[in-house]
């Protein structure tokens, strides 16, 4: 058997984090070498070895780890949320830098979810209306998703492409928020309730007829596919990389 990939997780004591540890354990061609979780000094994960850096900690540490391990040279796959095109460029132009590392950021790696997501961006065009809920475990720290937002823009610029106009919506809010964000035009609604994951339902809408897309994460193990896939192609894809439809063949 070649060699295994030396990887390390950072947030390894939360939801996501620890649920990685165990997958990366269980995968006969991936090493743990290093779980970290806050305040553990970065070097401890460059003294280990590691090639591959699992990030899910939180919005605000995500990017600071990012650039630090680019430094080092580690690769990394990115499952936090909270990135957006200033912080998304200025990894791109760090990687410039540092020629064959590769990070590769993704608001989703449950497999259903990035289909739900290609599906939407295929449907939009031919939809006056659409609308995105996402809903979640209330001890979630952010509001919209990541997958909403990455969502709500495919599905935007999938409209801009065929010349759509704006969704139509006659509508004067009497009260802050009651038709949830505005994300590149397209309504986004965040529900927070004890019992669910991680869910999210597209609803497009032309006169007499609607389509719904859904998809359910009922555990966190949906997500380890993805993020193993994602451990294993980094290496092999210098720079930077969003969404895991780029590995999927969906992009
Ligand atoms: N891309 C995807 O498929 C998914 C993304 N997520 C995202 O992953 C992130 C984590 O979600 P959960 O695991 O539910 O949260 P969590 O709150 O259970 O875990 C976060 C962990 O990160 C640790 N942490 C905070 N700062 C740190 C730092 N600087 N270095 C190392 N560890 C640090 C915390 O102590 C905690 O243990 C969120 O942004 C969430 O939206 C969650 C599920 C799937
Ligand atoms: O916090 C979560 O749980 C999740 N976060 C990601 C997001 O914000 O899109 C992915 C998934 O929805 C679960």
């Amino acid at each position: 058997m070649s060699e295994r990939i030396r990887v390390a997780v950072l947030g390894a004591a939360g939801r996501m984090g620890s649920t990685v540890v165990r997958a990366v354990q269980d995968a006969p061609d991936l090493e743990l070498v290093a779980a970290v979780d806050a305040g553990a000094d970065l070097a401890a994960v460059v003294d280990a070895g590691a090639q591959v850096a699992v990030d899910f900690t939180v919005p605000s540490a995500t990017e600071g780890n990012v650039h630090a391990l680019v430094d080092a040279g580690v690769h990394l796959v990115v499952g936090t949320t909270g990135w957006d095109d200033d912080s998304l460029a200025r990894v791109r132009d760090h990687l410039a830098d540092r020629p064959g590392v590769g990070v590769l950021v993704a608001p989703n790696f449950a497999l259903g979810a990035v289909l739900a997501m290609a599906f939407a961006a295929r449907a939009a065009r031919w939809f006056e209306s659409v609308e995105v809920i996402e809903l979640h475990h209330p001890d979630k720290v952010d509001a919209p998703s990541g997958t909403a937002r990455h969502t709500a823009s495919a599905i935007a610029a999938a409209r801009a492409a065929a010349a759509l106009g704006p969704v139509p919506d006659a509508t004067t809010q009497s009260l802050d928020g009651a038709r949830g964000a505005d994300v590149d035009g397209v309504r986004v609604h965040s529900v927070r309730l004890r019992g669910l994951v991680a869910h999210e339902e597209i609803l497009l809408g032309n006169a007499g007829e609607q389509l719904t897309i859904r998809h359910d994460s009922f555990d966190r193990v949906s997500f380890m596919p993805g993020v193993l896939l994602a451990v294993r192609q980094v290496g092999a894809r210098p720079g930077l990389t969003v969404g895991l439809e780029q590995l999927l063949d969906l992009a």
